[in-house]
């Protein structure tokens, strides 16, 4: 027999974006989604009450470093390249692997927390990270991000041999819930001699690869001095744009390198309040769209965010798709939710981002309840301009029950908030001696 959960008397946001008054009926043993309707708790052995609710697909993050919640707060206002250089990396050095266990389940809460139900993480310590994943019940792909620049040539090959091994070592751990990816920081961050050592066996092995691609002008013109080329046609000369790749960023594209991308079926992960604080730039979102590139929408890590609440993405995508685009029509409220949900499912890979007969059991339960989601005009409309990821009332994914009223069921909360706090201060301290 199987174990079924019914979400009972909410609202549910359809995959054609109608909201229709319906229980969704889940096989908790399979993670999937049996039926949509109405009167389906009867036979169900668990219900989840979603009265005065919206029931929507669970966010998928498709760009992050979880760890990174350790130094939210730690440095801000600055480019990126001071950050990195100055701040970021000299703590990252003094990181050890529990702190990476720490900062990935202090991110969990958060996400989970807010409704985002697959995340996708670019760090180091990766089994780390699977670990916390594992325990905390939601979905990722995850992958070791390789630098090679400032590296002799062994460590270089080391850190690009390591992102392969451990694509492969992790891939369907915690039941199949964790995927992963070789992951390349970025073209101008890694030797050209190992993408073309490393990239081929990427590609023989059925591996996804990621990268930060055309993130600030300073770094497109690294790539520039070095090849002479705009750095999609170099990762694209490198074999790196495929169907299964996902870049972040995007920001700097011409219509050329927009054309290679769709044409590659290469997703791009926009993370619109990252590069508005680092002042990277506006992404040509409504452009991309129009190209027929899959968007996905990503936090980037937590201190260049700062928090990793995909609802302020999603408000952000919005606003700065239609400044970017000069058009107060671009990057609409239903295409600002469908990058956050169907988007970032197709550019992580999973079947989910969707409420339907047969996708994962991936969900948010939205508590209309509130006075900043009053009138109901339109809910999508709310979904994107007007909700907060405090609104989330229950999490589901792979159908378990993360999250209810409010409760994270996966971890003692108090506790991983105690020891994220602990453990920032002693890294910061290592990293300041
Ligand atoms: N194995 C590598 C670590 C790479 S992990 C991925 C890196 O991306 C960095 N990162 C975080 N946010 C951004 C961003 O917005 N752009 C570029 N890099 C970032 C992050 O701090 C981390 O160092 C090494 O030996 O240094
Ligand atoms: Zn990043």
């Amino acid at each position: 027999m199987t174990d079924t959960l019914a979400v009972t008397d909410g609202r549910v946001l359809t995959p054609e974006f109608d909201v229709i008054e319906a229980d969704v009926l889940i096989d908790a043993d399979a993670g999937e989604i049996l039926e949509i309707g109405p009167g389906l708790a009867g036979d169900a052995d668990g219900t989840l009450d979603a009265t005065d609710s919206l029931v929507m697909p669970g966010l998928v993050n498709a760009h992050g470093h979880a760890t990174m919640t350790l130094l939210r707060g730690y440095a801000d206002d600055k480019t990126l390249e001071d950050w990195l250089q100055e701040d970021i990396w000299p703590a990252e050095a003094a990181l050890t692997p529990e702190d990476v266990g720490v900062g990935t389940r202090l991110a969990a809460v958060e996400l989970i927390r807010s409704g985002t139900t697959a995340f996708a993480d670019m760090y180091f310590h990766v089994g780390e990270v699977v670990e916390a994943v594992r325990e905390a019940g939601v979905r990722a792909r995850v992958g070791h991000g390789v630098v090679t620049v400032g590296k002799d040539a062994e460590a270089a090959r080391d850190d690009f041999a390591e992102s392969l091994a451990v694509a492969e070592e992790y891939d369907g751990a915690a039941d199949g819930r964790v995927r992963t990816a070789v992951m390349p920081h970025a073209p101008h961050t890694v030797g050209t001699e190992f993408f073309e050592e490393f990239v081929p066996k990427a590609r023989e092995a059925g591996i996804p690869l990621h990268f930060h691609l055309n993130e600030t002008e300073t770094y497109l013109d690294e790539i520039d001095a070095e090849a002479g080329v705009r750095p999609t046609e170099y990762a694209d000369d490198l074999g790196l744009l495929a169907e299964d790749t996902w870049v972040a960023h995007g920001v700097h594209l011409d219509a050329a390198e927009i054309e290679t991308l769709a044409e590659r079926g290469t997703a791009v992960a926009h993370c619109p309040a990252s590069n508005m604080k680092l002042a990277s730039g506006m992404a040509p979102v409504q452009e991309l769209l129009d190209a027929g590139v899959t968007v996905a929408l990503g936090t980037d890590g937590a201190a260049s965010n700062n928090d990793l609440d995909l609802f302020d993405e999603i408000r952000d995508a919005a606003m700065i798709g239609k400044l970017a685009a000069d058009d107060a029509a671009a990057v609409d409220a239903e295409t600002a939710v469908r990058v956050a949900t169907e988007g970032g499912a197709r550019a992580l890979g999973f079947d989910s981002g969707r409420i339907e007969a047969g996708a994962n059991a991936d969900l948010a339960v939205v508590d209309l309840d509130a006075a900043h989601l009053t009138p109901e005009h339109d809910l999508v409309s709310h979904l994107a301009y007007a909700a907060r990821g405090s609104d989330v009332r229950h999490t589901v994914c792979d159908g378990e029950v993360l999250m209810r009223d409010g409760e994270v069921l996966a971890f003692d909360e108090a506790d991983v908030r105690e020891r994220a706090q602990e453990h920032a201060e002693a890294l910061v301290e290592r990293a300041e001696e």
